[in-house]
């Protein structure tokens, strides 16, 4: 895995976007896995910054999310869906039938599963960007997460929710369950792009970058990937002395 580290949550947007940018002016019919969460957002303002100023166009891209929450649909404000949409599908020249978030409400939930992996294998993601949550989960792929698998409906751990309540008015309004790409479904990608920002990033970043790889910590399986950069902040490496030490600067 290679790290780049950089000075703040600003540089670390600009050079995630620096990657996307690179990846659909080298293929305009890239394939972005994209993520949600705070910590991508400011990557998603620069590439629509970069698309006003620039015109870099999205006409051919074709993007897909890693999950959603169950029981939510697309008009929800902290759906998935609703997210991609007003971060970033309705600011840049994407064509909504080319952006893939799983169905939150699908009647039969087993079934959105199955097709969504079929999709994710079929499409062939070019680009991955992740967050990691707290408990170093990377998705909605909980610690005791297999690495073999495939896009299921997870449970989310009290931890997760807790954390995710910050967009929502109270921690029961979270929903218990989510549709998420596997961990196998991620390593797919062709490149993945980890970002993390913040302190409170300090200790799964240590766990990632010191520990072992097991599946009770999710993201360690992406050490078993050829084709990873990590771009995280100096305060999210806090706990990574031996990293800092050869930091790459990301300016
Ligand atoms: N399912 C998402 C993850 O994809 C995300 O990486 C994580 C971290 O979120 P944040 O970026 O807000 O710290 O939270 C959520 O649970």
């Amino acid at each position: 895995m290679k790290v780049v580290a950089v000075r703040d949550y600003q540089e670390m947007s600009d050079l995630a976007a620096k990657y996307i940018i690179q990846q659909v002016k080298k293929k305009p019919s890239s394939v972005l896995g994209l993520a949600t969460g705070s910590t991508p957002k400011g990557t998603y303002q620069k590439l629509i910054e970069d698309a006003e100023k620039n015109g870099t166009s999205y006409a051919q891209v074709r993007t897909i999310n890693l999950d959603e929450y169950v029981g939510l649909g697309q008009d929800h404000p902290q759906s998935y869906r609703y997210f991609m949409k007003a971060n970033l599908f309705n600011h840049i020249d994407i064509l909504k039938k080319n952006t893939y978030v799983p169905n939150g409400k699908a009647f039969n939930l087993d079934e959105e599963c199955q097709c969504y992996e079929q999709l994710v294998r079929s499409i062939g993601v070019d680009l991955q960007l992740l967050g990691i949550g707290v408990n170093g989960h990377i998705g909605f792929n909980e610690p005791g997460t297999p690495f073999h698998s495939s896009t299921h409906i997870v449970k989310l751990a009290d931890s997760t929710r807790k954390a995710n309540s910050r967009f929502f008015e109270t921690v029961e309004e979270v929903p218990k369950s989510a549709i998420t790409m596997g961990i196998d479904s991620i390593l797919q990608s062709k490149e993945i792009v980890l970002l993390a920002s913040g302190s409170k990033k300090a200790d799964a970043l240590q766990k990632l970058v010191s520990g072992k790889t097991e599946d009770k910590f999710p993201a360690s399986a992406l050490k078993l990937h050829p084709n990873v950069t990590l771009i995280a902040d100096y305060e999210a490496l806090a706990k990574v002395p031996q990293v800092v030490g050869s930091i790459v600067e990301g300016k």
